[in-house]
């Protein structure tokens, strides 16, 4: 087994679309970045991309290449997929939080989870997310951005360990 962790944070800012967990959510404000700024897919990324020691998602995406300008993340998320299929691994667990003052997020938890495992591929019953606010305290509290933190563990499938021994 092996544990990573991944964290990520975006501004909230006007003019941008706010998309969490692959999941377009109505909002007076969306979040910046060169990609489509999906917080939580970068976070779970990062944790995939940790537990397989392969680094982060600013090593494998650039964030001052062209072409990952506006990227659908879970195109990205697909690729660290592939990469972990190649290192011989795959996901046992995946449980993360999304920090956000507003809006609220509950009623959208659901699709997102499916988005997510729709895309790794996995079934639903090996994520879980979960939202909560900062009680109106820092950056979250005043709304000025979105965090979300992830944390995984993946399994060695057989041919990984046939590899290591
Ligand atoms: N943006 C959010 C934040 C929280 N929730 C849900 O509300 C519950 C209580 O949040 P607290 O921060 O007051 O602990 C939390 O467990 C979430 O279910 C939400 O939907 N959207
Ligand atoms: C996926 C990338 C690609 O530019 O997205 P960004 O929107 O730049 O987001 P950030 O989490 O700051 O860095 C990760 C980047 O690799």
């Amino acid at each position: 087994m092996r544990i990573g962790n991944g964290f990520d944070v975006h501004a909230l800012v006007a003019g941008r679309k706010l998309i969490i967990g692959g999941v377009e959510i109505p909002h007076e404000t969306g979040l910046a970045g060169h990609s489509d700024a999906d917080v939580l897919t970068h976070a779970v990324m990062d944790a995939l991309l940790g537990a397989a020691g392969l680094g982060d998602i600013g090593r494998h995406f650039p964030d001052d290449d062209p072409a990952y300008f506006n990227i659908d993340s879970l195109l990205l998320l697909k690729q660290v997929m592939n990469q972990l299929k190649q290192h011989g691994l795959m996901v046992e667990y995946i449980d993360a939080v999304i920090m956000a003052q507003r809006p609220k997020l509950a009623p959208y938890v659901d699709a997102m989870q499916q988005r997510l495992a729709e895309t790794m591929g996995i079934s639903e019953s090996r994520l879980n997310l979960k939202a909560t606010t900062t009680e109106k305290l820092g950056f979250v509290g005043r709304e000025e951005g979105i965090a979300a933190q992830a944390v995984t563990l993946l399994k060695e499938t057989v041919t990984a360990k046939a590899v290591q021994e």
